[in-house]
């Protein structure tokens, strides 16, 4: 067996009504002497708490800074998040944490607040600027004490040590270090009832891809954890999915997608992602639609593409998505995963072909820029190294051609 590396959060709590608690857990966690604070009851304590406009709107705040303040901690609220945000969001929220002292951050969102979060909390502590920690391993610590508490089922990101930044107007660059995985995960599935449909199914075919390339990934550190991982979250995920998207406060449905999409980040945080993402990432940028739905888009193609070399490939996984591909050959599973795929995006109301978004959403787009996408594809070297097939950018013009 290869050795392997494991990282994630320090601490994970996950159960229905748990966010209720989260001024006992940041007093404990985030205040306490093992975060270097000299006191333990709060009183020297300034958080910050990083959010968006929506989850103010959705007033998920309200029962959460309730507690803060009755567990004595002063807390202020950061909420300029923007979906994929942009460098100069990260700054402003970081002039904030210095501005007010601040001792721990909270990040509670989707992946745009929990990422800000995570820069926050290192920007704001070492003062090192953002433009230099772009990569993997650049990152210099220490970090103020910091917990994430996800709002969506998709990105994970409450357990990875990424955070993924919208550098120019289509770019975007991810600061990856072990700095960045929080002291505490707060997994309340209460959080995403109110969810709307479309951003339900969306960030649930993130998490299920997050699982997929995790399980299949190239990367030298892929190890038995993660496949692990990455086949209960398939199994959780692919079980939770319609329930979820039909009736968004179905109790055993939201726990199945919130700890899905977390076991998907814990797989894919320790053996990375590859040609999905990287076909995804030019198709969010180019057409403004949000991360789980560029990846939708791209997903039974790549998959597709991948099979051609090798029949068998996504045979282990499949069955954990859709316990009947257990019946299929697995020199067939793999193309079956695809089209089985296609078809869930389709029931669960997500656009499946590319023109569709082109053509709507403020876009008019045309095939034309296919060959542009293709390009871009290209630079997310550190994601194609992963795939299972090499990928060249007539491959990657392929695929979105298939796609479109
Ligand atoms: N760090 C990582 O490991 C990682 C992994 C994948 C993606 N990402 C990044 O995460 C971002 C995408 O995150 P996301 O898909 O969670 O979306 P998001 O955080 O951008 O949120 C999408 C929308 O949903 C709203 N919303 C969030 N929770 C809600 C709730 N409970 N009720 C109602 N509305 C709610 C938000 O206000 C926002 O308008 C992208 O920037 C992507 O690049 C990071
Ligand atoms: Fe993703």
């Amino acid at each position: 067996m290869k050795p392997f590396t494991f990282d994630t959060a320090h601490s994970i709590v996950f159960g229905a009504g748990v966010s209720g608690r989260i001024g006992e857990l940041a007093l404990q966690r985030l205040c306490g002497p093992a975060s270097g604070e000299a006191a333990s009851d709060g009183a020297n304590a300034r958080v910050l708490l990083v959010t968006d406009q929506g989850v103010v709107a959705a007033h998920l705040l309200d029962p959460a800074l309730r507690s803060l303040r009755a567990a004595g901690l002063a807390t202020e609220v950061f909420d300029g998040v923007v979906a994929d945000p942009p460098e100069a969001v990260v700054l402003a929220a970081v002039a904030q944490a210095r501005a007010m002292r601040a001792t721990a951050v909270i990040g509670f969102g989707g992946g745009s607040p929990m990422d800000t979060a995570k820069l926050v909390a290192l920007l704001a502590r070492t003062g090192a600027a953002l433009g230099d920690i772009y990569g993997v391993g650049k990152a210099v610590g220490p970090r103020l004490p910091l917990m994430l508490v996800p709002t969506t089922a998709g990105t994970g990101s409450e357990v990875t040590p990424v955070a993924v930044v919208t550098t120019g107007a289509r770019e975007k660059q991810g600061v990856v270090s072990p700095l960045l995985l929080p002291d505490v995960a707060l997994l309340d599935p209460e959080l995403t009832y109110g969810l709307p449909h479309h951003v339900t199914a969306a960030t649930g075919v993130d998490a299920m891809v997050h699982a997929i390339e995790a399980h299949e990934s190239l990367n030298p550190n892929n190890n038995p954890l993660s496949r692990l991982l990455a086949r209960e979250a398939l199994r959780l995920l692919g079980d939770g999915i319609r329930s979820a998207v039909r009736e968004g406060t179905h109790p055993e449905a939201r726990c199945q997608m919130m700890l899905g999409a977390m076991l998907a980040g814990q797989a894919f945080a320790n053996s990375p992602v590859a040609a999905v993402h990287a076909l995804a990432y030019p198709v969010g940028a180019h057409f403004h639609v949000a991360h789980g739905l560029s990846n939708a888009l791209v997903l039974p193609h790549v998959l597709r593409f991948n099979c051609e070399t090798d029949g068998g490939a996504y045979a282990g996984v499949a069955p954990a998505l859709f316990p009947f591909l257990a019946g299929t050959p697995a020199s067939r599973r793999g193309l079956a995963l695809a089209d089985a795929l296609a078809h869930l995006i389709e029931e669960i109301g997500l656009p499946t072909r590319l023109r569709d978004v082109a053509a709507g959403n403020g876009n008019r787009a045309g095939r034309e820029v296919l060959p542009g996408l293709a390009r871009d594809a290209m630079k997310q070297t550190r994601l194609l190294v992963n795939n299972p097939r090499p990928l060249s950018e007539a491959d990657a013009l392929g695929i979105y051609e298939a796609a479109w």
